[in-house]
Parts: structure tokens; sequence; C-alpha cells
């Protein structure tokens, strides 16, 4: 059967559509699940795509992190269900405390928007299982607050549970350890601050690096069924 995989629209989102599409050219079924709604609609795994929500005010997601569908996000990614959170997805996974730590204003104080280059630090996410170790990709980087930091004590146990999936190879906005993206304890949710849905499509982007995000899913969840 397809996999379906629901992506969040949040007022001011921006990159649900590429989300979509990205699901769309790997093979499973993108399903549109509004911000408003208390349902997640039978989804196999969630997307929390890229954006602005609700304008970045207060700080990157934390406004979004109340919406109604979040209440339903939080029980299912606590039972279990994958989840990516993708740049301002990545902040709303912070500020919900299904990731630990904090996005932070680049260290430059400006807007990155770049290609990337990232190594590979764990397989042992429902999202990264189809990469190798020490693998180096290259995917888009576009934020403003991208600069991770968590207390001394948590990058220890992140370090110590091989819960960093991604660091940068350059670290471009002063990350602690160089993180790019993190995965909570179980592995069932990412969040990572470059963009695998912009690079799926070798007609668009110059790499296909973000295929093996959307892949890993697939085997992991035909793996359990
Ligand atoms: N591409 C994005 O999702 C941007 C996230 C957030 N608005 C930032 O600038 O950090």
């Amino acid at each position: 059967m397809t996999t379906r995989i629901g992506v969040v629209t949040f007022p001011g989102t921006l990159d649900d559509s590429d989300a979509a599409r990205a699901v769309r050219l790997t093979g499973s079924e993108p399903v549109a699940l509004w911000h408003g709604n208390d349902t997640l609609d039978g989804v196999d795994a969630v997307i929390l795509p890229g954006g602005f929500s609700y304008g970045d005010y207060l700080r990157c997601g934390a406004i979004a992190r109340f919406s109604p569908v979040m209440g339903e996000l939080i029980k299912a990614a606590n039972d279990g269900m994958p989840v990516l959170g993708i740049c301002n997805g990545f902040q709303v996974l912070a500020e919900a405390h299904l990731l630990p730590g904090a996005l932070m204003r680049n260290a430059s104080r400006t807007f990155i928007c770049r290609d990337q280059k990232l190594r590979v630090e764990s397989r042992d996410s429902v999202w990264s299982n189809a990469f190798e170790v020490g693998q180096e990709i290259t995917i888009v980087l576009k934020s403003g607050e991208g600069n991770y930091i968590a207390d001394a004590e948590t990058l220890q146990r992140l370090e110590d549970n091989d819960q960093v999936v991604f660091r940068y190879i350059g670290n471009p906005n002063g990350s602690a350890n160089d993180i790019a993206g993190i995965t909570n304890q179980r592995g069932n949710v990412v969040g990572l601050m470059p963009h695998p849905e912009h690079n799926v499509d070798p007609d668009a982007s110059p790499t296909t690096d973000g295929v093996p995000f959307f892949t890993s899913l697939v085997s992991y969840l035909q793996q359990v069924s």
C-alpha cells in the first residue's frame, strides 16, 4: 500500500508544496493537513515543512507549536509516528519539546541561503537509514535562525546516544557541535535545518541528496508492517 505522508500548512508556511512534491516524486502520497484541524487524517507519517509560520513572531515556531494540529501530532509522535521537521519545522519541534535544544539567530546575524555540505552521522533514525554513516551530502540551507544550542548536558546526551544525525561541514551559523539535525531517543522524530525536499529532482537542483530521507521512511514502514 502507498505510504501516506501528511504535510502540515501553518499560516506563513512556505515549503509545503515542495514537500508534497518531494513525497510524490519519491513514491508516496502527500496528504495536506491544515494547522487548524485537530486530525492527522490517518497518515503514516508527518512532515512539518519550512517557512515563516506566524511571521516568525516571538520566536520561529513558538506560535505554530500551539496550533490545534500539534496536539494530535505530539501524541502521535510520542506513540512512535515518524515526524520530520524541516527548518521552520525543526524550530516547531524544538518549541514543542519533541526535540531538545533551541534554534537561535545565525552567528552572522544574516539570513543564509546556499547549497550546504553535511555529513551523515547516524543511520539510526526513521528518516536516515538509507544513508551510509560518514556519507557527505549537499542540500539547500536557507534560514535566519539555524544556530542550534543546547546545554552541555543535553549536547553530551545527544552525542552519547547517537542522536546527532547530520553535521555541517563548514559550520555556517554557529551551531553547537556543528549540529545540522538531530533525532529523539526513539529515532522517529527528526529535525534538521537544511531542506531535503528541495533536492529530489535532477531537473531542478544540483543534487538529489534529499531522496534518501523519503526512501528511508518507506523502508522503515515496510519493515515494521
Ligand atoms: N526556510 C525556513 O524554514 C526558514 C525558517 C525560519 N523562518 C528562519 O529564518 O530561520
